[in-house]
């Protein structure tokens, strides 16, 4: 077997006398896409930086493909292209020379720009200045930065904040295939849809790793129950059910109801006495990944100062 690309076992990380990364495990195998899920300020963006070799644990150990993460940081910077929250370019400058830039920090040879804007479909906006570029080909020019010096693993910090839905997809399709050609990659996204683009997701709570596998493995290991109610007096309906034994959140979802709770026969109790009061009907659905987080959100402890 392959070793995996990361392998990092119980990173802390304390900033003062706060702890915002509290034993975070985490393995990849080469290939993989792996998302990184989690509130603001869980420590998603701690917790990569200490995977790409950019900050020092306070404690814990791994590797990160095959470099020891304390010692032979130097290596992993090189090979890991690392894509920050809020990446920038000169916006005076090409996309070209934006390339040229980097691939003079890393000392790359100068076909690899030309390259890098084939790679991606940027030749033909190759003199374009970056700063009027929309927010899908500034991101695909931070994407050719991040990827022109060759890495084996991609870490991304939120890469399509603010991106839209078409975009969106185009990026999340390159990363497919390139994940197909052997790149690893680490996303850290607060979409819900592209958590499900993800092979496995990673959910960090207020530094604690605290559900993580396939999509549909998180959604069963959270044991929730999730019931619609439709048509009658909506607001009224979540009026009653906010607050009853057994029903653990309430959500709008257009004209829909949706109400979650771990205690399966208490919610459909609740649920099936507040549409009978409101002429509602009760339909069973499955539960989504979204109510899974807020679960999870809600029942973790909040170590913010
Ligand atoms: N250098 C630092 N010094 C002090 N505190 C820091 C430092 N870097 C991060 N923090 C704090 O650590 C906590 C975790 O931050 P981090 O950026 O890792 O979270 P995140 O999960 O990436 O959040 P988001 O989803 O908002 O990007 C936050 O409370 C943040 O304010």
């Amino acid at each position: 077997m392959t070793s995996p690309a990361i392998a990092v076992t119980e990173l802390t990380k304390r900033f003062g006398s706060r702890t915002v990364v509290d034993r975070v495990s985490i393995t990849v195998q080469p290939g993989e896409i792996v998302g990184f899920l989690g509130p603001n300020g869980s420590g998603k963006t701690t917790t990569i930086r200490m995977m790409c070799g950019l900050l020092t644990p306070d404690a814990g150990s791994g590797r990160v493909l095959g470099h020891d993460i304390l010692r032979n940081q130097s290596a992993i910077k090189r090979e890991v292209g690392y894509m920050t929250q809020r990446f920038s370019f000169y916006e005076d400058l090409t996309i070209a020379e934006n390339l040229s830039f980097v691939a003079g920090v890393y000392g790359l040879p100068a076909d690899a720009v030309s390259e890098t804007l084939e790679d991606l479909g940027l030749t033909s906006r190759r003199a374009q200045l970056a700063g009027s570029l929309s927010g899908g080909w500034k991101q695909r020019l931070a994407l050719a930065a991040c990827i022109m010096h060759r890495p084996k693993l991609l870490m991304l910090d939120e890469p399509t904040a603010g991106v839209d839905p078409k975009a969106r997809r185009e990026f999340w399709d390159e990363i497919h295939a390139r994940a197909a050609t052997g790149l690893t990659v680490l996303v850290s996204t607060h979409y819900m849809d592209e958590a499900e683009r993800c092979h496995r997701i990673n959910y960090i709570s207020y530094g604690k790793l605290i559900s993580q596998g396939t999509v549909a493995e998180v959604i069963a290991a959270a044991g929730l129950v999730t019931v619609i109610l439709r048509g009658g007096r909506t607001a009224e309906a979540q009026e009653r059910l906010t607050g009853q034994p057994g029903v653990d959140q309430v959500a709008h979802w257009g004209s829909d109801l949706h109400v979650i709770g771990r205690d399966g026969p208490a919610l459909r109790r609740a649920a099936t006495a507040v549409a009978i009061a409101t002429g509602a009907r009760v339909i069973e659905a499955e539960t989504s990944l979204e109510d899974v987080f807020i679960q999870l959100m809600g029942a973790s402890t909040d170590n913010m100062p």
